[in-house]
């Protein structure tokens, strides 16, 4: 076995429409962020696997041979990722002790790291590894943060595991895998997601695989090569949330009112389709008003469609209501409950709008009364169109934060 350190990053994205009704298998229009997760394999002879998680205080260690007896009998295929193997997630689940119930943040980590690690090395030998992950993405906020963390996991598993070669050359810098292993990167990232959300549709690892703005439509990813420049503020509730639940939540309303629900993401679906159109004519001809009045009405609509879902939140509902007083249209993003919303600015007012905007959000904040003070700056995200990276292993590796939003 051709074990080998590893450094790898993923971006996390935001869902401009289409949340929820992508799981429904409607389009979604999605985009990545220039906020990250970072992880760094070391190989080690100490006869351990051990896991730090910084973000969300967890720092856990296994013995080579506790975690050989999870794995007797084991035929795993590691250059395919199949559907999720329910015998082997139950062991998972009584080795970490999260029962069916339970939703919390460290076993979900913990028991989808233990189910790739296990996959892609079950039926050899086991490696000693310490994986550390870290992120600038607000873990549980809407903005990917579970698909950039499984989508590292996934690629750096499969570059240690030799299945897929470490496409670093000694000058560079950063480095992308070829698209064939792009592909088996994101498959195994979506075992991840099925183990931390339940049903996830496959986006948010997708925009973690590839990066950019991609149009995404029953496990078919399309990229969108051409697209305007959309300034968009992000905004943190720090309402914390499940995306597991909420999409869960959704599924039951459409289960008890399947005549009600079905136009409401059939309306989802068009949203996201006239969305495409508008930004695909804002790059082929001049950027006019219209063009953004369009975009507001959709960010309106589609912000009560996910209230009729049920997956509105008052501190969202608050965000909307206070940037519309300045003339701003917001709608959350990622799977509700609270979490991030985004906030469309129109290019022509940036400067007066980005002012505003930190007032608006103080006002938030303040009527919150969540911790940021007023010491704290609104910070600007952009949409990237960065993708899964693997980085030079002795490059300065970024200062772990917490991003303020
Ligand atoms: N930096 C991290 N370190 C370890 N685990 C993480 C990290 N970030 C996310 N996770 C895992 O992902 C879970 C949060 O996933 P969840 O899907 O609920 O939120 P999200 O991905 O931020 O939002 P959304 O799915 O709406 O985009 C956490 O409970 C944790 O298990
Ligand atoms: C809510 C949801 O549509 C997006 C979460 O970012 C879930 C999914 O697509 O897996
Ligand atoms: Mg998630």
């Amino acid at each position: 076995m051709q074990v080998k350190d590893i450094f790898v990053s993923a971006p996390g994205k935001a869902i401009l429409h289409g949340e929820h009704a992508v799981v429904h298998g409607k389009v979604a229009l999605a985009v990545s962020l220039n906020l990250r997760a970072y992880l760094r394999l070391k190989v080690t002879t100490t006869g351990k696997v051990c896991i730090n998680l910084p973000n969300i205080d967890t720092s856990q260690c296994w013995d080579l041979s506790e975690l050989r007896r999870l794995i007797h009998n084991f035929h795993g295929k590691r250059d395919e990722a199949q559907r999720l193997d329910a015998e082997l997630v139950k062991r998972l689940r009584e080795f970490v002790g999260a029962t069916n119930g339970n939703l919390d943040t460290c076993s979900m980590a913990t028991l989808s790291f233990l189910y790739i690690y296990l996959s892609l090395f079950g039926s050899g030998e086991l490696p000693s590894l310490t994986v550390t992950v870290w992120s600038e993405l607000p873990t549980g906020a809407g903005l990917g943060s579970s698909a950039a963390y499984s989508v590292c996991l996934a690629a750096a598993l499969l570059c240690t595991s030799g299945v897929i070669p470490a496409p670093l050359k000694e000058w560079d810098h950063t480095a992308r895998w070829c698209q064939e292993d792009l592909e088996l990167i994101n498959s195994w990232a979506f075992q991840g997601e099925m183990i931390i959300h339940g049903n996830p549709s496959g986006v948010d690892n997708a925009v973690g695989t590839w990066g950019g703005m991609l149009r995404f439509l029953a496990g078919k990813i399309i990229p969108l090569s051409r697209v305007p420049l959309l300034r968009i503020l992000l905004t943190n509730t720090k309402v914390p949330r499940s995306t597991k639940v909420l999409v869960a939540r959704v599924k039951d309303k459409i289960n008890k009112f399947p005549s009600i629900m079905t136009p409401v993401l059939d309306s989802v679906d068009a949203i996201s389709c006239t969305c495409e159109k508008v930004l695909s004519e804002m790059t082929c001809e001049p950027i006019t008003g219209e063009h953004y009045n369009i975009l507001e009405e959709l960010i309106d609509i589609n912000q009560h469609h996910l209230n009729v879902m049920g997956v509105g939140h008052p501190a969202l509902d608050m965000l909307c209501r206070v940037t519309l007083a300045k003339g701003l249209h917001s709608k959350l993003t990622g799977a509700g409950g609270g979490g991030c919303g985004i906030t469309l600015l129109r290019p022509e007012k940036r400067r007066r709008e980005a002012v505003l905007h930190s007032s608006s959000l103080c006002l938030i904040w303040d009527q919150l009364n969540t911790r940021l003070s007023s010491g704290h700056k609104v910070k600007l995200h952009h949409f990237s169109s960065a993708c899964l990276y693997c980085l030079w292993g002795r490059k300065k590796v970024y200062p772990w934060t917490t991003a303020v939003m």
